[in-house]
């Protein structure tokens, strides 16, 4: 087990995204201050460690530390809870909560479609999860199934979505990953404004909401196509189809969140709120003055008055501009993706962009919107004023020296790299209903069409001994919500992960000596061919010369061995004999018509 600053040790990978590889793992004692939960020793948590091009980008790690409050107190029902953030060396990772569940994305590829109930009651947790952050300043700007852990939902239990990867987005925004003018996201749940690099609020995440709700009901999105590039058209030129399962007032809840223009979307409490109306005024057993609720819902919906901004996130968009660049494969359901943006460079963003526009200070565009209110202050630098070290050191680089310093004190052990769990990929094994997987755009040079190639793909599968509740069992549910719920068989579901083509891993600890456990024992390498020299039809000739010399052979032992030379003898006086013979018949023929 490979340990994880001096608290952790990683035991198993549950899945890998593109921002990082996601672990099991055990906690071998309380965390310090400076986590938002200290834990217990032997307590089990997830690690998301963060991929290594991450760790390595000064600029990431300080967003990192800078984001470290925001993300440690976020805190809500529906929020998977980030309890500690770990600098070790240049690996990072941040410590959750272990979340006993699929996430929606297998589980929905595993039991089907939702009824419009449940998906309504459902996405109706999440617009609270969604509330929450936007209230606090944060936008998570990656909602996507994938992203919603479900926990619950076993043994009559309600299921209880929990939204995960906070801030993951607004790490990899980063300029160090980005580069140029490019946004991360999922191209099936990317809002207009996002593709089209315009600046971007919280009315993104309603976007992404009204697109899960629209999957949730009919298990896939409204935008697909073979290509990033031809999604992204669709966000942005196509109108969204009203499914045939979708009745009247969900439907409307969907067609607001959709809303090409994000000022026309509602705001993640109004969402929440409204799917609420829906579910009850849907369900078989509503009431009349419910079901009318439900059907005057688009009067819930009024547009969010003050949707909360996202730092840096582009403007003075020019679609015509970038727009063909995002070509590429493209894998519809799945993975987030560095995309280029379909904008110009606006003023906090681009290859140009200052990082330090986004740093706390007392005044200055940054500090007009609402994530940067969000951040820490500005700790005060060795000599008492920041930002002004003697050396010009960057204001965060103590903290972050500090956090390093913190973690270093990591026992270095040794870990046989066989047993390295960084090492090791996340296993693959058989799915009952693995979906196939189209390959996403893969991550190219600047100003290329780029997105990163990722596959999904089963992993560990805690649930899949285990009857996970269908959509129709789902335990003590309104009543309306439990009655919808007995159209869908159960299935197996099962936890399903994306992996990122051939991601390094970190390869920290091995140090060689002894070997404390046995290495599993491995297949021996096959030994190469004595004969590596490889002349082409070298075989076919020796095999003709060998024909040739056996023929030759055997005719010479006939010819000696057997009477075959007396034969030919005889042959030839019989061949004379024979001639004779024929002579005498033609004078006999001529004598016995000759004088008549
Ligand atoms: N807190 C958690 N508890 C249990 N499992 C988790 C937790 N967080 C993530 N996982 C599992 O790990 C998998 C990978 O998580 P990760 O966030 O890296 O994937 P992702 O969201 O698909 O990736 P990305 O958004 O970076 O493309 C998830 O699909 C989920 O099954």
């Amino acid at each position: 087990m490979r340990p994880v600053g001096s608290k952790y040790l990683l035991e198993e990978p549950l899945g890998r995204g593109a921002t990082g590889t996601v672990w099991r793992a055990r906690q071998r004692e309380a965390a310090g201050a400076e986590a938002a939960v200290a834990g217990q020793p032997g307590e089990t948590v997830a690690i998301k460690v963060l991929k290594e091009e991450l760790a390595h980008d000064p600029e990431i790690v300080m967003r990192f530390l800078r984001e470290r409050s925001v993300l440690l107190r976020l805190t809500h029902p529906n929020i998977v809870r980030t309890r500690d953030l770990v600098v070790e060396g240049d690996l990072l990772a941040l410590v959750m909560d272990l979340v006993d569940g699929p996430d929606l994305h297998g589980y929905l590829r595993a039991n089907g479609p939702f009824t419009p109930v449940a998906a309504a009651l459902l996405t109706a947790q999440i617009a609270d999860a969604l509330a929450a952050s936007h209230a606090d300043g944060v936008v998570h700007r990656d909602l996507k199934p994938a992203n919603v852990l479900v926990a619950g939902g076993r043994d009559g239990e309600q299921m209880h979505p929990m939204l995960t990867d906070f801030g993951i987005a607004r790490l990899a925004d980063s300029p160090g990953l980005t580069r140029t003018h490019e946004f991360v996201g999922t191209p099936a749940y990317i809002a207009p404004e996002s593709a089209e690099g315009r600046p971007q609020t919280s009315a993104v995440d309603i976007y992404g909401a009204g697109i899960l709700l629209y999957e949730l009901i009919t298990g896939r999105p409204p935008f697909a196509g073979n290509t990033a590039l031809e999604v992204l058209h669709r966000h942005l030129s196509e109108e969204p189809r009203r499914p045939t399962t979708a009745p009247e007032p969900l439907w409307t809840c969907i067609e607001r969140c959709l809303r090409k223009r994000p000022e026309e979307r509602p705001s993640a409490e109004t969402l929440a709120h409204a799917l609420r109306t829906v579910a009850a005024g849907i369900g078989v057993h509503a009431s009349a003055a419910q079901a009318e609720a439900a059907l005057g819902v688009g009067a819930l919906l009024a547009p969010d008055p003050q949707p909360a901004p996202v730092p840096n996130s582009g403007g003075d968009a020019d679609p015509t501009q970038v727009l063909p660049s995002a070509a590429g494969g493209y894998d519809p359901g799945a993975a987030t993706s560095v995309l280029p943006s379909t904008g110009a460079p606006g003023p906090h963003a681009g290859p140009h962009a200052d990082p330090t526009q986004v740093l706390p200070s007392g005044s200055g565009p940054a500090n007009a919107d609402g994530a940067t209110r969000a951040m820490p202050p500005v700790p005060p630098g060795p000599g008492g004023q920041q930002g002004q070290q003697p050396d010009g050191e960057h204001p965060w680089q103590n903290q972050m020296r500090a956090a390093r310093d913190r973690n270093d004190q990591t026992q270095v052990q040794y870990l046989d790299p066989s047993q390295d769990p960084l090492r090791r990929r996340p296993q693959r094994r058989p799915a009952p209903q693995q979906s196939p997987r189209l390959q996403p755009p893969q991550q190219q040079p600047q100003h290329q069409p780029q997105q990163q190639q990722q596959q999904r793909q089963p992993q560990q599968q805690p649930y899949g001994q285990q009857p996970y509740p269908p959509q129709q069992q789902r335990g003590p549910a309104p009543a309306p919500y439990a009655q919808q719920q007995q159209q869908q068989q159960p299935q197996q579901p099962q936890r399903q992960s994306r992996r990122r083509q051939q991601e390094p891993q970190p390869q920290r600890y091995a140090p060689p000596s002894p070997a404390p456990e046995p290495a599993p024992s491995r297949r021996e390498p096959r030994s190469p061919s004595p004969n590596r020299t490889r002349i082409p039809g070298l075989g076919c000739l020796k095999g003709c010369l060998f024909v040739v010399l056996i023929l030759f052979v055997g005719a010479w032992l006939v010819w000696e061995l057997t009477p075959l030379q007396d034969w030919v003898a005889d042959g030839k006086s019989f061949w004379e004999a024979s001639k004779d013979w024929i002579t005498d018949v033609k004078g006999w023929i001529s004598d016995v018509g000759g004088p008549s």
